[in-house]
């Protein structure tokens, strides 16, 4: 059961092993997305904090504690970081839920996820010793050559709210196990994880500056970030337009990005499928899972014309049965979305595709049960052309448009049909 009552702690940014307040001292309230409430603050860095972590990123690499350390050294803290967040398992997953509004079940699967993700770069980490430095023949006595694997300096990672400590770990395990020094500005709209993550590494003994945490809001942090001249490379996960800014910005120094934007992903049922109800599931859990806030979600239904009727009526028996709460409920299938802005986004989404003339088969509003939180019901939506915006455009919400095919390669062909 979950204990609601999980104080949030108020923490500092994490920089160069300490808990240290932000120079312009501002913070960003904390809102749970089932409630509206303000449930607590995060501090919000300013480019004056992104220095001070940079700087504190370069000495870690200058120094022998972090800087040369083997992979089979560090892969120890990484292991260390794994036991430690299986140890606080209850409560960084309560805390995942409050903040981001994702059932407690998916929070506890996320904690499992962030633990083997370390574990993973661990043994990454370890292999890559006997691999650091291998000699290249060149049929001569003159020259020794040799392929050198190097850390890459330090490296600014930006991530996204819908698995707020997952997608962070996606980054920072690796950026660790390379022996980089990463500074991590997580999302203002779920950042509680990514904090506790800071005190896990305080505890274990992660040498100073070898991660940083600086919360705050988009243009101010992770903008400065971006652009700093003394940071090697930006992995970014969230948004397109986002994305462009960061490649544009890191393109002024020709700094080396990674992008993960958006999707719009299909999910193709044959008239051939066995089972319509192994396939109804598993169309609702590529949709609705994490509410649709993902960017693989499977957002376009692409259905055989002969069977459509009879696989809707089973995705609607399925879909009305959904139980939408607070996702601290046990049985909660499906939670609010993240923010206000998150909310407002997905409505005007369903209602711009009602007035281009398609068809909302269920949902499409506010479950009536619930007056306050951000909620969306589950939606279906039907009657799509391939010109409205709800098939070409992300909703990351949880709306399902649905086309129907006959033949293979007109399924293939809409299945592509995405930018
Ligand atoms: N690919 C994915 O997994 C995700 C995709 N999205 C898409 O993005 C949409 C909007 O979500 P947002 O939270 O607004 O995404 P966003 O792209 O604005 O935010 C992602 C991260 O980038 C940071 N950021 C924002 N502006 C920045 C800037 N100018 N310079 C540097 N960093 C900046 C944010 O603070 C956050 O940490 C969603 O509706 C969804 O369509 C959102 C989250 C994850
Ligand atoms: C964690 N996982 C695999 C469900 C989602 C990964 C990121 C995304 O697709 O938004
Ligand atoms: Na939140």
């Amino acid at each position: 059961m979950a204990n609601r009552n999980v104080p949030i702690p108020r923490r500092q940014l994490y920089i160069g092993g300490e808990w240290r307040e932000p120079v312009k001292k501002n913070r960003i309230p904390i809102i749970n997305p089932a409630t509206e409430e303000i449930i607590g603050d995060i501090p919000a860095a300013t480019a004056e904090d992104v220095d001070i972590a940079v700087e504190a990123a370069r000495k870690a690499i200058a120094r022998d504690d972090w800087g040369s350390t083997t992979g089979a050294q560090r892969a120890k803290y990484l292991r260390a970081i794994a036991a430690k967040v299986l140890e606080k398992k209850s409560v960084l997953a309560t805390l995942e839920s409050l903040d981001s509004g994702k059932t407690l079940f998916e929070s506890a699967a996320d904690m499992d996820d962030v633990a083997g993700c370390f574990e993973y770069y661990a043994d990454l980490a370890e292999a890559l010793d006997s691999r650091r430095k291998t000699p290249v023949n060149l049929n001569s006595d003159s020259f020794k050559t040799y392929v050198l694997r190097e850390p890459l300096g330090v490296v600014g990672l930006i991530t996204p709210w819908n698995y707020p400590l997952l997608m962070a770990i996606w980054k920072v395990a690796p950026a660790l196990a390379a022996g980089c020094a990463a500074i991590l500005k997580p999302s203002e709209l779920a950042s509680i994880t990514c904090l506790e993550l800071g005190e896990i590494c305080r505890e274990i003994g992660l040498p100073s500056g070898a991660l940083s945490i600086l919360t705050g809001l988009g243009p101010e942090a992770g903008g400065p970030l971006a652009s700093h001249p003394h940071v090697d490379k930006i992995s970014f996960t969230g948004s397109g337009p986002t994305g462009s800014k960061i490649m544009t910005a890191a393109a002024q120094l020709v700094k080396p990005v990674s992008l993960e934007l958006g999707g719009k992903s299909p999910i193709v049922v044959f008239d051939d499928i066995d089972n319509l109800d192994i396939a109804a599931e598993w169309t609702l859990f590529g949709i609705f899972a994490n509410t649709g806030q993902v960017c693989s979600a499977t957002s376009r239904l692409i259905v055989q014309e002969s069977i459509a009727s009879a696989f809707l009526d089973r995705l609607l028996k399925w879909t009305k049965n959904i139980k939408i709460s607070d996702p601290l409920d046990e049985d909660c299938k499906l939670g609010p979305v993240v923010s206000a802005g998150q909310y407002e986004k997905v409505l005007k989404f369903i209602s711009n595709a009602k007035s281009e003339g398609a068809t909302i088969l269920y949902g499409g509003e506010r479950p009536q049960h619930l007056k306050k939180g951000y909620y969306v019901q589950p939606t279906i939506i039907t009657d799509v052309n391939t010109s409205m915006e709800i098939w070409k455009e992300e909703v990351f919400g949880p709306v399902l448009c649905v086309k129907t095919f006959k033949t293979e390669e007109e399924a293939i062909e809409l299945a592509n049909d995405t930018k």
